[in-house]
């Protein structure tokens, strides 16, 4: 338990916390540092122990009863060391030596050591500490709004926490009218979770929606101790910050975690009035004011980062988008199998694993089609249910490239049992976007999942804009780039152009980018009708002033 805690120590140089002397009289390890619990975001929910060891889990002070035993051990232990020196000569089968307390508290130690040591964990490159976690969700009474069950939430909390690299040992749930103001859960339900976390020896407790400021600071009251308590976006927040892999991915997630932190920073202070005997009264709130000031000027640093790494990139997606290949953007809910389909068609080595949140920042490649013709391929960021405002906000830009291709592609693993409730998801994710105008395509992933493939298949034909495929195993693949080619037309104008036969590079550009329906070739050059986009049919200007000419 005292380790658990060594995380506070563990944060970012840059966070206000850091920034302030620390109290000179440390009661427990945990006094050390200012403990950002009751209303401060818990940045690091799991523990990544690879910048601080943790410390020492040996009791610090011994107290006389604690002697007196220990006095009574050490007799029993001589008893006990004679009884084995008579023993060695005597037969053991005989005579098995009964252990002293000592060595039954020696072994019981090293258990706990060993399920300790068990619960360090590699999660993204970095060691973690699997912290105990305990789970509770709200079932809202007559709530029409809620696409999944309180018990589907609360699982897919749990994968959350796993991928946090936390450690679930049980979780409830409890069915409102309205949350409680002050806990979201009602009395009743605090006392029930306060018994479970100290029989289970909880460090964290996760509720399945976001919290108030006030119900963090006085639900972490009511449960006591160390026992931390987050909510589902405090979780998403920190898995991102540990999957950000990129500069920019990573000033997104700093700007969505300190917008969260923000109204969050109330009573963070309030221990330096408790250390002084309440003689200082106020101190605590001039620190917040401090603190709050920092994140604003952190907050702004971090946008205008944002803003010239983003114009970057907009160069460099300006750059492409003059070499007109059609751009197809894959989204969808997280663990559909998007890079899994990227790398099957392109090659491109993104990570793909059973994890949620594998993929957050865009990657895009170029898929060539048997019959000449490319597109370019973005896979995106994965979409959940209860997505925070915050991160949606903070990875609007990345999430633009969407709004700006010619066809959205939405993966669907159609194997999950929630695979209806996980579309509907993503569509509310996709209505936040500008995206209602563009062509969509819908893709059943996983089909060598389901029990009958072949009928999923047939209802696939009647479903219109619906293709299935295993990226897995690459079954349905073609299928899907020839829908893909289909598709794409939507987005395309209709064009007739003679090229004479100088603008060979023209002509085999037209086979790149556009959908050839017919060539025919004349004396004065070749006639091509095909589909083709905007941009390019805008080169195309003179070549069919020329048709009309002729
Ligand atoms: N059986 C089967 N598994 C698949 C298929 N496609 C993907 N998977 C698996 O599903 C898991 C998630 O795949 P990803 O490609 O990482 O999913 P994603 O949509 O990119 O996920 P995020 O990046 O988290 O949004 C991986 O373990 C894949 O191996 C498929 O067609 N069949
Ligand atoms: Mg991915």
């Amino acid at each position: 338990m005292i380790f658990a805690r060594s995380c506070y120590l563990i944060h970012d140089p840059s966070l206000p916390w850091t920034l302030t002397t620390k109290p000179t009289k440390p009661k427990s390890p945990l006094a050390l540092t200012p403990r950002p619990i009751a209303n401060s975001p818990p940045l690091f929910i799991s523990r990544v122990l690879n910048q601080e060891t943790p410390l020492s889990t040996a009791p610090l002070i011994h107290t006389v009863e604690e002697e007196e035993e220990e006095e009574e051990e050490e007799k029993e232990e001589e008893v006990y060391g004679l009884v084995n020196g008579v023993a060695g000569t005597v037969s053991v089968d005989n005579n098995p030596p009964v252990p002293s307390t000592r060595y039954k508290k020696k072994k019981k130690l090293d258990e706990e050591d060993k399920s300790i040591e068990d619960r360090f964990k590699l999660r993204n490159g970095k060691e973690v500490f699997a912290e105990k976690a305990y789970l509770v969700g709200v079932e809202r009474k007559g709530a029409t709004v809620d696409l999944f069950s309180i018990e589907e939430s609360l699982k897919e909390l749990g994968q959350l926490a796993d991928t946090a690299g936390l450690l679930v040992v049980g979780s409830t749930h409890q069915k409102l009218d309205t949350p409680n103001p002050r806990t979201y859960i009602g009395s009743g339900k605090v006392a029930e979770i306060k018994s479970a976390v100290h029989a289970l020896g909880v460090e964290t407790v996760i509720f399945d929606d976001e919290l108030s400021p006030g119900q963090l600071r006085n639900l972490e009251k009511s449960f006591g101790g160390d026992v931390r308590v987050c909510d589902r976006t405090a979780l998403i927040l920190d898995i991102f910050n540990q999957r950000a892999a990129t500069h920019e991915a990573s000033l997104q997630v700093a700007l969505a975690q300190r917008e969260y932190q923000l109204p969050r920073l109330t009573r963070m202070w309030t221990h330096l009035e408790r250390q002084a005997g309440g003689k200082v009264k106020g101190m605590g709130e001039k620190q917040i004011e401090v603190d709050k000031r920092i994140l604003r000027n952190q907050i702004g640093v971090l946008k205008k980062e944002l803003e010239s790494v983003r114009k970057h990139r907009k160069l460099y997606r300006n750059r492409r988008v003059s070499v007109p290949v059609p751009v197809v953007s894959l989204v969808g809910y997280t663990n559909a199998g998007k890079s899994t389909l990227l790398n099957q068609l392109t090659g491109a080595g993104v990570l793909a694993e059973d994890r949620l949140f594998a993929t957050l920042d865009p990657t895009t490649r170029r898929v060539q089609m048997k019959n000449g013709n490319e597109f370019l391929l973005t896979d995106t960021v994965g979409f959940i249910q209860k997505l925070p405002t915050t991160l949606v906000a903070a990875f609007r830009a990345t999430l633009e490239e969407i709004s700006e291709s010619s066809l959205v592609v939405h993966v669907v693993d159609i194997s999950h049992p929630l695979a209806e409730q996980q579309i509907d998801a993503v569509n509310k994710v996709l209505s936040e976007l500008d995206v209602s105008s563009i062509p969509k395509l819908m893709v059943w992933n996983k089909v060598d999942k389901v029990s009958d493939p072949q009928k999923l298949k047939l209802e696939a034909e009647n479903e219109k804009d619906v293709v299935c495929v295993s990226a897995l195993n690459g079954d349905g693949l073609q299928e899907f780039c020839n829908a893909v080619q289909e598709k794409l037309k939507d987005s395309m104008v209709w064009v007739e152009a003679l090229f004479p036969f100088e603008k060979g590079e023209l002509l085999s550009t037209i086979h790149q980018v556009g959908v050839v329906e017919r060539t025919e070739y004349r004396e004065d050059g070749t006639l091509v009708n095909a589909y083709v986009p905007l941009r390019f049919a805008r080169l195309l200007t003179p070549l069919r002033q020329q048709l009309c000419k002729s």
